[in-house]
């Protein structure tokens, strides 16, 4: 089957970074030369061992931190609306119904209820969370939950999401699923994603190319690309191709973290 996005070469770029360094307090090199190339419709993953610097590389990107040396270029303009961002934790507010989380972007953007309430319930419709827009999260699963943080980060159909470690607290059956759908939703919307992640598994099922980083100082060690084509699913997961992808990303892995394959 053809890929649903055109092969990487041939999309336009989305933003790169070019030689970022981010020192925290004067001698916490946290990040150390980082260039990366983003290309629209690309989905990175960002992979290494704790420390390497991964969720500061997304906090540079979403601009919540700025490099100590080097820069971070965009395409044309960009604003707020450009970017989701969802975390391990799906911060949902616990007083407010599913949809009334989702609508939050709009909302902090002086949109009513009813202005972006088709956007709001496509968004639902589209993590597979329509029936329950007035549940409240206590209600739900980890893992419905993680969904409801995936719509809010979507609903403005920005250009690029942001996604740090979201599976992680998730079971592996949950985690599979979220993966599958995560592909699914990716293609609906036509968006960019960058995902953290410390499982090789998952990054090698998700991503077009894997960011190998190693840690003191965080640091790009190599960048796999994954050629296998979209969409992916349970027959990519257990094919022979998979393994290979997952192997040369564990060595790769092992030889960020200074040891033996
Ligand atoms: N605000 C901060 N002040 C001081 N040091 C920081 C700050 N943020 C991150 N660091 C340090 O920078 C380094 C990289 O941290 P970062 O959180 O980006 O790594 P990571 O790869 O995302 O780790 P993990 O997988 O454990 O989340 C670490 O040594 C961390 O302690």
């Amino acid at each position: 089957m053809a890929p649903s996005t055109p092969p990487p070469d041939a999309r336009p770029e989305l933003l790169r970074m070019e030689g970022v360094d981010k020192t925290f307090n004067g001698d916490i090199v946290a990040l150390k030369g980082m260039s990366l190339r983003v290309r629209e419709g690309d989905f990175i993953s960002l992979l290494g061992p704790s420390g390497c610097g991964k969720s500061t590389a997304l906090r540079l990107i979403s601009d919540l931190l700025h490099p100590t040396a080097g820069r971070i270029v965009w395409t044309g303009t960009h604003g707020t609306g450009d970017l989701g961002v969802v975390f391990q934790e799906p911060t949902l507010m616990p007083w407010a119904t599913v949809a009334q989380n989702v609508w939050l972007p709009f909302r902090l953007r002086g949109k009513s209820y009813t202005e972006v309430k088709d956007e709001v319930l496509e968004a639902l419709r589209l993590v597979g969370l329509e029936k329950f827009q007035t549940s409240y999260p206590r209600e739900l699963s980890g893992g419905m939950k993680m969904r409801v943080s995936i719509a809010r980060a979507m609903v403005t159909r920005p250009r690029l999401i942001l996604m740090d470690e979201p599976f992680a607290a998730l079971d592996e059956i949950t985690r599979f699923k979220l993966n599958n759908d995560l592909l699914k939703l990716k293609a609906a919307i036509g968006c960019t994603v960058i995902f953290v992640t410390h499982s090789v598994f998952e990054s090698v099922f998700l991503s077009d190319r894997i960011v190998v980083m190693a840690a003191r100082p965080g640091r790009v060690i190599t960048e796999l690309p994954v050629n296998a084509p979209y969409p992916r699913d349970e027959v990519f997961r257990t094919s022979a191709e998979y393994a290979a992808y997952t192997r040369q990303a564990t060595d790769a892995l092992h030889q960020a973290m200074g040891e033996a394959a």
